[in-house]
């Protein structure tokens, strides 16, 4: 095996369970909930921020029980590393903003400067309203950039993985929110 998918191996196996994929599923249920709500009405195109929002937006849209369009945009800041730095913009959506609602889904609000930046494309763009829904929102105890509109679940600061978060490009498939070892 190669050192890589050896760290990952072992990074799974030291990893802490924080949050099970039965608290996620349910978390899932009462943001679209919520969603169904607000944004019924509002010819919503939703915007899936890939790689991590993947797995947040394919469980929350066969939730959603209104007419809907959807999108995709990659604004990467992590590029499988633990730590952000600058924004690199990987895929913009083909489907003009102008005059959209847009709901940016995405997994985790960490710092904020993700979401913050893809808002302020989607405004640039002329959207009529550019509003988020993020599955986990990491507690750092500081003001963040951006408030979310929608919240699944709020979750500790350590680096996570699980339900779209990867640790390197790997582990965004394992059912549950997990914290990696060498942050705990
Ligand atoms: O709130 P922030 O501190 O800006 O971090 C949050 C962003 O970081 C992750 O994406 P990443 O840059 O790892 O790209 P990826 O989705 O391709 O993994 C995650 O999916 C969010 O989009
Ligand atoms: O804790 C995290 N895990 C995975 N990806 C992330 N992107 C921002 N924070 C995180």
């Amino acid at each position: 095996m190669n050192r890589l998918l050896e760290e990952i191996r072992l990074v799974e196996q030291q990893a802490l369970l924080l949050h099970s994929e039965a608290e996620v599923e349910a978390a899932l249920d009462r943001m679209a909930e919520r969603i169904n709500r607000t944004l019924a009405d509002s010819d919503l195109l939703v915007l899936c921020v890939i790689n991590g929002g993947i797995i947040a937006a394919g469980k929350l849209l066969p939730r959603l029980d209104f007419p809907l369009t959807v999108d995709s945009i990659h604004a990467s800041r992590y590029r499988n590393a633990t730590s952000g730095s600058d924004i690199h913009w990987l895929y913009k959506p083909t489907t003009s903003l102008a005059g959209r609602s847009v709901l940016i889904v995405d997994d985790i609000l960490d710092e904020g400067h993700t979401l913050q930046a893809i808002v302020d494309y989607c405004l640039a763009q002329g959207a009529r309203q550019a509003l988020t829904a993020v599955l986990f929102d990491k507690q750092l105890g500081r003001e963040k950039p951006v408030k979310p509109d929608f919240v699944g679940l709020s979750v500790a600061n350590h680096y996570l993985f699980g339900y779209g978060m990867d640790y390197k490009g790997y582990l965004r498939n394992a059912p549950g929110v997990y914290a990696c070892k060498e942050v705990l």
